[in-house]
């Protein structure tokens, strides 16, 4: 089907036209003439990169503009919602406004009411929906990113949960990968199916095995013994590749490995532009092993890397300076980040029940990374057998079928807050009427019966009702109680709330932050650490010399919960060690932590702190306490003591730079109004820029001698992603 031959606005037929594209793709074309512009409802199963965004734009902007209201589009990650997000501002010049919202999840985000297009996560726009902000009954669209993630056990319930909201409410769009009930899926959504797998660039897949290559045509190609040869002669052929890998540990060790063998095929330009990429990263123990593997060419990427460096190894990748990224499965999910090659070193990761095979779905989802169209004619995957029978990969993950999806609404902890949030938020006033919304979703669909749901769903209740969630009047009605309308707003588990309500009498005796910080780890909303074999005395040294702090009794060591204590004080300790202002480095070094990892405790925390201030605001709070809640809170936000939190309210002072400014005797707003432009200067980490923020935020005029600073100031200050901790 050509562009021209679209039934949509001609406008969007141009900016089509303008990226380049002329014909649409075979699924594509049937997509868009399933009815879905019409108004109906379609499930899109097609492999990675065959132009289902593109669809779902077409979609979107024809339908804004026919109809107006508000398209929302879901997806799964942060990196992924701006990425998009930066895609779909092109529909800008038509007058389509694009917003993109993750964060903050107890806002009504009524800012978003001038928006056309919303880019959320699902977590994000969960939370909107219980905030029921005015705008929401404008949205007329739903497109659903990555639906296959339903069946994910941590995540999936969100996002049934919001389809089953919005059924029949917006016309729903599920862009999904090839799953084996894709029809299951379609009838529960009410929705036409497009199964396909038609790709834009030929998929060629085989089995490597001590040095043979078995294609899935049964040609056999031979190589040196060693699977890094699949890599090295990518990169030989002027061709890139990524190789996955179970753990962050092997994508570490085989990019260094890599790294030697790959380094000799570079050219002298090459290597300069690695020497320059390499400049540009911050120096800690992860970042260390990454420049290594970098001189080579190859960079690893996983969740311990900081958003920074791995925004730079993506660009990088794209731009085809980096050749090889060994990955954890974390890249194939989320980005488009293709390669002429990919190997899949490991088909088995360690989980809760040892090591268990990797689902086919995923493995297909990242084979379906080979091939970067308008560069291959081909793209090939291919699965390295190390112990495994080659023929039984082959059979399982290259002529099999991709598992079915299975809701995963039934898990507990996911499942405990979607009742109190139906009973708090959703006016569901009865249990009659839980029972009756549950009968909507994919778990009723699939299973035809609700009876273990409905089981589930009582224990909660009465979970919710014994610690006041919710109440219950005599004609068996919900009432929803302020602990329970609070704790769904605030998007937090009911558990870590009761545990929190739990802890106040002991908090407001003794508010310290070594004990707030292990109940905050203690909760089932954070990333707890785990503590080694060898650091268990450690932390239970500290902890019986602390406990006087602790709000609950040391477990014993024969106790279940002993383990997972330990974690706890080593948590708590990392979040002390970052209020006290240890540099990052030296907690990455002391925890045996990488950066991601201090981030994402550092972003739950702070989460989590909110909304413990937030909760004990219900209990009759005592002044005192909730002052000395609320500044251990933005302690924790900015990772400083006390006596910085005046500066760093100020605009790009971080916790660096409020500390350099205060040693040098600049300790208020006031000393800063005050203070002359040379003597900012002259402290660590101020430049021109950042003085001229500073005065301006504070509504000082720069002086005429500061333009002669600029000039003389070339040493370069901030600028990276660390930019909030300086
Ligand atoms: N009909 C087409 N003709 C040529 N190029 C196209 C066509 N449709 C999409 N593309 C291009 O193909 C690339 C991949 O498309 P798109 O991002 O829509 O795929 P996708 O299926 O959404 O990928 P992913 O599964 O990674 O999200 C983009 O660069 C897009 O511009």
């Amino acid at each position: 089907m050509k562009v021209d031959e679209l039934p949509v606005d001609e406008r969007i037929k141009k900016i089509i036209r303008d990226r380049g594209i002329e014909g649409l793709y075979p699924p594509q074309a049937e997509a868009l003439k399933s009815g879905v512009l019409e108004g109906k409802n379609l499930v899109l199963a097609i492999p990675t990169a065959s132009g289902k965004t593109l669809v779902s734009e077409i979609i979107m902007v024809n339908k804004l503009l026919k109809e107006g209201g508000k398209a929302v589009y879901l997806v799964p990650l942060k990196a992924l919602a701006e990425e998009k997000y930066r895609e779909f501002r092109e529909w800008e010049s038509l007058g389509v406004r694009v917003a993109v919202t993750t964060g903050d999840y107890d806002s009504t985000d009524e800012w978003l009411g001038k928006y056309d297009i919303i880019v959320a996560t699902a977590e994000k726009f969960d939370s909107l929906l219980r905030h029921s902000p005015r705008w929401i009954k404008e949205v007329k669209l739903v497109v659903a990113d990555e639906v296959h993630l339903i069946g994910s056990y941590d995540r999936g319930a969100t996002l049934e949960m919001i389809l089953s909201h919005m059924l029949g409410r917006a016309q729903i769009l599920a862009l999904s990968a090839t799953i084996g009930n894709a029809e299951e899926l379609a009838e529960w959504l009410d929705a036409e199916l497009i199964v396909s797998d038609w790709r834009p660039v030929e998929l060629r897949k085989g089995v490597f095995h001590l040095g043979t290559l078995f294609w899935e045509d049964g040609k056999i190609d031979r190589y040196p013994e060693n699977w890094e040869s699949l890599a090295v002669d990518a990169v030989k052929r002027g061709k890139q590749a990524l190789v996955f890998v179970s753990t962050r540990q092997s994508a570490e060790k085989e990019a260094v490995s890599l790294s030697s063998k790959i380094s000799r095929l570079l050219t002298k330009p090459e290597l300069r532009e690695l020497e320059q990429l390499i400049s540009q990263i911050e120096d800690n123990p992860t970042t260390e092993k990454l420049k290594m593997a970098l001189k080579g060419g190859v960079a690893f990427h996983h969740a311990g890397l900081g958003r920074a460096e791995r925004t730079l190894i993506e660009d990088a990748f794209r731009e085809g300076i980096i050749k090889v990224i060994t990955a954890t499965p974390t890249l194939s999910a989320g980005l488009n980040l293709p390669a002429f090659r990919v190997i899949i070193r490991d088909t088995k990761r360690y989980t809760d029940f040892g090591w268990t095979d990797i689902p086919v779905l995923e493995i297909q989802q990242m084979m379906g990374r080979a091939g970067r169209p308008k560069y291959d004619k081909v793209g090939e995957a291919i699965i390295v057998a190390r112990t495994e029978d080659p023929k039984g990969l082959l059979g399982k993950y290259i002529q099999g079928k991709p598992e079915k999806l299975f809701s995963m609404l039934a898990n507990e902890q996911a499942f405990r807050g979607q009742v109190l949030a139906l009973i708090t938020n959703f006016g569901v006033s009865n249990f009659r009427e839980l029972i009756g919304f549950l009968e909507r979703t994919f778990y009723a669909h699939q299973r035809k019966d609700t009876a273990s749901l409905e089981y589930k769903a009582k224990d909660i209740v009465y979970f919710l009702i014994e610690n006041e969630f919710i109440d219950i009047d005599l004609e068996n009605n919900f009432i929803p109680l302020p602990l329970g309308k609070r704790t769904s707003q605030l998007y937090i588990d009911p558990l870590t709330a009761k545990k929190f309500k739990d802890a106040f009498p002991a908090l407001e005796k003794n508010p310290n932050p070594f004990g707030i910080f292990q109940l905050i780890a203690s909760t089932p909303d954070m990333a707890t650490l785990n503590a080694s074999r060898r650091e268990m005395e450690d932390y239970l040294d500290l902890a019986y010399e602390l406990e006087g702090n602790l709000y609950i009794s040391i477990p014993d060591y024969e106790d279940p919960r002993f383990q997972g204590f330990l974690g706890q004080v080593k948590t708590a300790k990392v979040l002390l060690d970052w209020i006290n202002e240890v540099p990052e480095v030296r907690i990455y070094e002391t925890y045996n932590i990488d950066p991601g990892d201090l981030y994402r405790i550092l972003e739950l925390a702070d989460w989590l702190m909110y909304s413990l201030v937030e909760l004990y605001r219900l209990f009759e709070p005592k002044e005192d306490v909730l002052n000395y809640l609320s500044s251990l809170h933005l302690r924790l936000r900015h990772g400083v003591r006390e006596e910085l939190l005046e500066l760093v309210t100020l605009p790009n002072i971080g916790r660096k730079r409020a500390r350099a400014l205060y040693n040098a005797g600049f300790r208020t707003r006031e000393d800063i109004m005050r203070a002359k432009v040379k003597d900012l200067l002259e402290v660590e980490g101020i430049g021109i820029k950042i003085v001229e923020g500073l005065f301006k935020h504070l509504g000082v005029e720069m002086p005429g001698e500061a333009k002669e600073a600029e000039k003389k100031d070339g040493r370069k200050k901030g600028g990276t992603l660390d930019e909030f901790l300086k």
